[in-house]
């Protein structure tokens, strides 16, 4: 097992230095693994956020933007290159601090850095390529004008974010706007933000320009909401839970202020009767039981062909067992813990209203035996669900699959299509025209082909309905940050010509 790090204590990282928080509180800071109080962090209030906001709308207008919001992207890129070295330099720690503050593996901890470094060596490139962006001429079908645009960042961005992905969920967010020319407060929850302290220490490593990336901890309605509502704020990029995002939006609403909502999901995962079935196993087991379930886009509703249903079942059960359950920093370690106490409660919930609702526990349900202490859960397959079930209705966000069969093509579709949630889907198949029909037909903002999960950082990322709009990552994370100007230019000698002129007499 990795060793034991000391937790750094951290304040509230504003305007490029720690501050300890208004109110002098602070939150305790669990290992969900061994439900131990392993430090804390700062309880950030109103107060906080409003030295944070001005901190950040000093930074956007310094020296005129010259340093920052109106420097060559190229400048900004040297810093986002600089930050995704130190992250590699100190990948070991990161990952391990991720992993005992989440409770994910530590594999796939260390994966989580990886995408944070390669997310913010490739804004930098889109930071570059900026540049050759500005004064993009507009096609006009006159000559007496012309019009060209230009792409500016938005302003200061209020940003809070989930614990499912801690760095890396703020890191989609932090390193586009960044490269956009924005300033910023980060808002990363409660539950998991050691990880986020750790940026701001190694923005100062770097020499980030104060106030540029402000990094506030705290309680949602506490913290967050203020941030939301701030009149200061120029746009508030959110990831959470639909529920949240409700609340957030309807904050925004009030000043008009633009917000892109990444939230929940309830994603289909289909596969037909004609694959390899250990193959479509393993992706259906890595839709749902990678971060034990705990992803936006899990494939958490299993369907079946029902020509295959029982053997694929059969097979699906044989390699759930043979998952390694474990304290998240031993060797091989699978399926750690689940990030906290009521995360824990919430999906033992889950699992005994689908019970009672007359669906069947097929696999796991329970705590692992072999763990007396921590939020495990192993992972768990239901079967015999029916569509009204709050098991094939609600976000679980656990270890948890339930499974349908169905028979036709068109059955499947309407199937993974009968949910409010629109971020993903998936199918596995041998005819790919079947799988290019499918992907037409899901209502959602994401769809994998033959796999499950796998997240580019150039390809956009969002959903639609219930599980929000806007898009991140790829150069879509980019234009979120950033607003179009349009400059037009009168260039004909000739007087405009509307008006009578006055008599010269
Ligand atoms: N679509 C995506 O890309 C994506 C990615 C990761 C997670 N998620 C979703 O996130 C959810 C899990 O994350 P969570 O439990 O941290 O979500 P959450 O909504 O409880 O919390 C998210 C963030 O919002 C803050 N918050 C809570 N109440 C607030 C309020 N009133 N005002 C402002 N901020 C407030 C929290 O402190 C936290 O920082 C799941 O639904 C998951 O699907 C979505
Ligand atoms: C695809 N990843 C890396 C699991 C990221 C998912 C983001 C949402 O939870």
């Amino acid at each position: 097992m990795a060793a034991q790090p000391t937790i750094p204590r951290r304040g509230l990282f504003i305007g490029g230095g720690w501050r300890e928080p208004s109110l002098g509180r602070r939150l305790p800071v669990i290992n969900p693994a061994t439900e131990a109080t392993i430090g804390d962090i700062p309880a950030a209030t109103a107060e906080d956020v409003e030295i944070a906001v001005a901190a950040a709308r000093e930074a956007f207008s310094r020296d005129g933007g010259r340093h920052w919001s109106r420097a060559p992207g190229a400048v900004r890129a040297k810093f986002l290159r600089a930050i995704a070295a130190k992250i590699k330099d100190r990948q070991s720690d990161l990952a391990l601090l991720e992993a005992l503050d989440s409770g994910k593996p530590l594999d796939e901890a260390n994966g989580d850095m990886d995408d944070v470094a390669a997310c913010f060596e490739y804004y930098a490139d889109l930071a570059e390529a900026l540049d050759g962006k500005q004064r993009s001429p507009i096609s006009l079908p006159m000559e007496n004008f012309k019009s060209h645009t230009l792409k500016e960042p938005i302003g200061v961005v209020g940003m809070i974010t989930p614990w499912n992905y801690p760095l890396l969920m703020a890191t989609w967010k932090v390193a586009p706007s960044l490269a956009a020319g924005c300033t910023t407060v980060l808002k990363p929850s409660e539950l998991a933000s050691l990880t986020c302290l750790e940026l701001g220490a190694i923005c100062t490593e770097v020499g980030l320009p104060p106030g540029v990336l402000n990094i506030i901890t705290g309680l949602g309605p506490e913290a967050g909401a203020p941030l939301s509502s701030h009149p200061d704020v120029d746009k508030v990029a959110f990831t959470g839970s639909t529920e949240t995002g409700k609340r957030i939006m309807t904050a925004a609403a009030q000043m008009v202020k633009p917000v892109s909502l990444e939230l929940g999901g309830k994603s289909a995962l289909i596969v037909f009767d004609d694959v390899d079935i250990d193959k479509a196993v393993e992706w259906a087991m890595f839709g749902i039981f990678f971060n034990a379930g705990q992803v936006c886009s899990a494939t958490s509703r299993l369907l079946l062909h029902e020509k295959i249903a029982k053997q694929f079942l059969d097979r699906l059960v044989a390699w759930t067992k043979n998952i390694k359950v474990s304290d998240p920093l031993e060797e091989g370690c699978r399926l750690g813990s689940v990030v906290s106490e009521g995360q824990y409660e919430k999906i033992k919930k889950f699992i005994s209203t689908a019970r009672s609702e007359g669906a069947t526990i097929l696999y796991g349900g329970a705590r692992p035996q072999h763990l007396r202490r921590g939020f495990f859960i192993e992972p768990t397959i239901i079967t015999d669900v029916s569509t009204s079930m709050q098991i094939w209705r609600e976000e679980v966000f656990g270890p948890v699959v339930c499974v349908k069969e169905f028979r036709t093509e068109s059955e499947a579709v309407e199937l993974a299509n009968d949910t409010h949630y629109g971020l993903a889907g998936a199918v596995i198949s041998n005819d790919q025209d079947r799988c290019e029909r499918i992907s037409k037909a899901l209502h959602s903002g994401i769809v994998w082909i033959n796999c499950s999960q796998p997240t580019l950082v150039q390809a956009p990322w969002g959903g639609n309905k219930r599980s929000g709009f806007g898009r991140e990552l790829g150069e879509w994370g980019l234009e979120n940050y950033l607003t179009v100007k349009q400059v037009t230019k009168y260039c004909s000698d000739e007087p405009w010509g509307w008006y009578q002129p006055p008599s010269k007499l």
